[in-house]
């Protein structure tokens, strides 16, 4: 799914009106008939008592009249307070001579703000994408009374106050919603952890834009839904045997972190590579042979970390870093592996895939000469903190995205930002936003079971790294979700989602 901007947003509305023939107004109706639609599944008149909806002077607050009257027509308890200005939208005028006269309009003074008691059900129709700059005066004040009650709020479109796709001065007025309930397509400020709390929970409603403006209008910005990865997968053929799906090759594990080999190594089995070889310190030889039987292992002569390259001939796809440490003599190996990787032969022309993980990435970070051996397409997988050494700190979360775009194309290769909403960076500067996941996913080891899903899915022959890169997240991710329904997200440990790869994989292949 495509993320757009606020600009491109108000083109793909005036698309939407020309090609389907309808008015501004007809496709507000939609809008609002979404939200109210939206809002009545989630509260009965008894669960909303009277629902206070605070409507600012453009579309946005069109919006709010139009789901003010809706609203009383379905039972509703409603009023209605107006954010004075010199002018109004068009559609909000139509709206507004709408609204039956039962509904009570208050507007809103600086000293007469409208009283909002505990539990209140407020609808924020204040501003939406038209936002131009942050706000101040009255409008402001609203805000901040409306966020000092201890309402239940729900924000039309966007959290009034917060833009699209900009970040915020860091003292703004920004409604902090409960829910947002959004149209057509997610927006940029979603995504973002700075905004959490602005946004809550946040809801996509489908009101008939035109397919044919979002397909070709061109963005950086993508959320890797259900559909997005639809048969990404090709059908294991019958008489496939283990050598079609590769044969990869893990190297981790130190002393006392062997448990990081381990679950990488579990989750590249069930990922579905054909054969997987570990490369582990001489103290993990025993813990990797006995918990992972269907893997071969070859011990390196040092004991408590890796200190030598094999031969790299045999493999489809190397994965560094899980557990690994960052001796010095590791750091020769992760040297030599970029410049052996690089180098094509006649068997395999293009570089080795490879995926680089925690201490692996650590120690880019600390040598970072070695960013310039990196092959094309290589991926990489850091936390914020871990990106952070490879690059600067970031300002906020939008000049993060900057600083991983910038990365991915300088280095030509697929990063992946680990956190809620992963976000993958192409070597084209195409940032893809991941959909799936749960906080259960914040401990320890869930990264290295990310390394391994990867591992499996870029030793595939059938699959290009990107594909193989977003159905590897997305599937983790799912994988996470389905094990906390077992679990619950505290009791959540790395293990649980290595144990539903397999299932997430199937239900990925299922969907058409
Ligand atoms: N497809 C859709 O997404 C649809 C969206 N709709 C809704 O329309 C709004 C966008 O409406 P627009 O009129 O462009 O903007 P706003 O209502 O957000 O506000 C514009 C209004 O406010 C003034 N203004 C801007 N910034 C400030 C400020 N800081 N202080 C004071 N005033 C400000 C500006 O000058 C304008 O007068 C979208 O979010 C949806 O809710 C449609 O209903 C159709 C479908
Ligand atoms: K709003």
């Amino acid at each position: 799914m495509k993320i757009l901007t606020a600009a491109q947003t108000r083109a793909l509305d005036q698309a939407t009106i020309q090609e389907q023939g309808i008015t501004s107004a007809q496709l507000m109706e939609r809008a609002a008939s979404a939200f109210v639609e939206w809002l009545s599944h989630q509260f009965d008149s008894n669960e909303a008592g009277e629902i206070l909806l605070l409507c600012g002077p453009g579309n946005n607050g069109g919006d709010g009249l139009a789901a003010a009257r809706l609203l009383h027509q379905a039972g509703y308890a409603v009023r209605v307070a107006l954010l004075p200005a010199e002018k109004q939208s068009a559609d909000w005028q139509h709206n507004r001579q709408q609204l039956p006269a039962a509904v009570p309009v208050a507007e809103m003074e600086a000293e007469k703000l409208p009283e909002i008691a505990s539990g209140t059900l407020v609808v924020d129709a204040l501003f939406g994408t038209g936002l131009s700059r942050p706000l101040e005066g009255l409008a402001a004040a609203v805000v901040r009374h409306l966020n000092k009650a201890q309402a239940r709020v729900v924000a039309i479109d966007l959290p009034s106050g917060l833009f699209a796709e900009a970040p915020q001065p860091a003292d703004s007025a920004v409604v902090r919603a409960q829910h947002t309930v959004s149209f057509g397509l997610p927006k940029l400020a979603f995504l973002l952890p700075q905004n959490a709390d602005f946004v809550g929970a946040w809801h996509v409603e489908d009101i008939g834009l035109s397919k044919r403006f979002i397909n070709e209008t061109a963005t950086p910005w993508h959320y890797t839904d259900a559909a997005a990865v639809a048969g990404a997968l090709p059908p294991r053929p019958k008489f496939s045997h283990k050598g079609t799906f590769g044969h990869a090759l893990l190297l981790a594990g130190s002393r006392g972190k062997m448990g990081a080999a381990v679950l990488a190594a579990g989750a590249c089995l069930r990922g579905g590579v054909g054969l997987l070889t570990a490369h582990v310190p001489g103290c993990g030889y025993d813990i990797f042979q006995i918990s992972q039987p269907e893997a071969m292992c070859l011990p390196d002569p040092q004991v408590a970390y890796l200190s030598k390259l094999p031969k790299l001939d045999a493999y489809q796809a190397v994965g560094i870093g899980p557990g690994l440490g960052q001796a010095e003599a590791t750091y020769t190996v992760l040297r030599k592996l970029l410049k052996n990787a690089a180098k094509s032969t006649e068997k395999r022309p293009t570089p080795l895939p490879l995926v680089i993980d925690a201490d692996a990435l650590n120690l880019l970070g600390s040598h970072r000469a070695l960013l310039k051996l990196l092959p094309e397409n290589t991926i990489l997988t850091p936390h914020p903190k871990e990106f952070e050494r490879l690059t600067e700190p970031a300002r906020d979360d939008y000049h993060r995205l900057e600083l991983l775009r910038d990365f991915a194309t300088a280095h030509r290769c697929l990063v992946v930002l680990k956190g809620a909403y992963t976000c993958l960076a192409t070597p084209t500067g195409e940032l893809h936003f991941n959909s799936t996941g749960n906080a259960g996913m914040a401990t320890g080891g869930s990264g290295d079971v990310l390394t391994g899903v990867l591992l499996a899915l870029r030793a595939h022959a059938q699959l290009p790294a990107f594909e193989a890169v977003r159905l590897s997240v997305y599937a983790h991710g799912r994988a996470g979700d389905l094990a906390a329904v077992h679990t619950g997200q505290a009791g959540l440990v790395a293990g649980d989602i290595v144990r539903h790869i397999g299932p997430a994989l199937a239900e990925v292949q299922a969907q058409i």
